[in-house]
């Protein structure tokens, strides 16, 4: 296990803090150890969920570490671009629920890193931004294709193309994260949602987590309700459906089998 990235199992539920001080920042080898614990995460049958944090109170991530991109070359850039795309998109496919408990600055790769969770939640004293472009870079790790995503491409242009840093409260207003609670307090209420999403049946939240991304991939509103149908038959192959479905009868609490 890296150092930089810390994995914490509490029941379901896996708890990952990037711990790179001062800034949490993202190098190559905390990248590689992000996409290397969310590949092992998949595999284990046992976690249904997920909690992204960073360490201390000040940061969830500043972004990639930019000591390393003063003398850097075209080879360093494509590395680093290929890492923060592994490892995010690692993120994004992950089999269940995501969150980002955004404790501080997300900015750069740290906020792209959330973007990459299914949900985010912010403490009120977090700051986000896209500031790429004022280091002379772009956002690389998927911050120009989901941040339009969620808050629209006005919103996304004024904090990629003008570099507008939002507060917690603005960034609730704009549909940026989804809960704003006060500091110290992302983790607990990250973990609470997770503890909600761990009560739901893995199979369903892995099909329903694959419809709902599909639509980013620009496939079409039938083939989506023609993928739904497709998915909900392919359910009824899976222990969980029978359980599910058989613990509503017998009145008792479900048992998932994550298959
Ligand atoms: C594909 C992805 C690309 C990218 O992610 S590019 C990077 C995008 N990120 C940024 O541009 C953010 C850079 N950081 C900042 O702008 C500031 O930080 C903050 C506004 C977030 C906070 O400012 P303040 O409260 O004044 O703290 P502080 O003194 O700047 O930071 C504490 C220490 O952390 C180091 N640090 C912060 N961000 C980075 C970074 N991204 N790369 C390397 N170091 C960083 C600083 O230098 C300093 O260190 P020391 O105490 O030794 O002076």
């Amino acid at each position: 296990m890296s150092d930089l990235i810390q994995l914490e199992k509490r029941d379901h539920i896996a708890i990952l803090t990037i711990a790179n001080p001062p800034a949490n920042t993202w190098t190559a080898d905390s990248l590689a150890a992000l996409a290397r614990i969310v590949a092992e995460l998949n595999d284990d049958r046992n976690i249904y969920a997920l909690v992204v944090t960073g360490q201390g109170e000040k940061f969830f991530s500043a972004g990639a570490d930019l000591k390393t991109f003063a003398d850097g070359d075209r080879a360093m850039a494509n590395e680093m671009a290929q890492r923060f795309g592994e490892a995010f998109a690692a993120l994004t496919a992950f089999r269940g629920v995501s969150i980002a408990a955004i404790n501080g600055y997300a900015m750069g790769g740290g906020l792209e890193c959330a973007l990459s969770c299914d949900i985010r939640i912010a403490e009120e004293h977090a700051q986000m931004a896209l500031p790429e472009a004022s280091v002379g870079l772009l956002p690389c790790a998927g911050g120009t294709q989901n941040l339009p995503w969620l808050v629209g491409e006005g919103w996304a242009k004024r904090m990629i193309l003008c570099g507008e840093r939002v507060d917690a409260a603005k960034a609730l207003q704009i549909g940026l994260v989804e809960e704003v609670v006060p500091s110290g307090q992302a983790l607990e209420a990250a973990l609470k949602l997770a503890e909600g999403a761990c009560k739901q049946s893995p199979s369903s939240i892995a099909s329903c987590k694959q419809l709902v991304m599909s639509a980013r991939d620009g496939r079409s509103h039938s083939d989506g309700w023609r993928m739904e149908r497709e998915l909900f038959v392919e359910l009824f192959h899976t222990e969980d459906q029978k359980e599910g479905v058989n613990a509503f009868l017998d009145k008792r609490k479900p048992q998932w089998k994550n298959r």
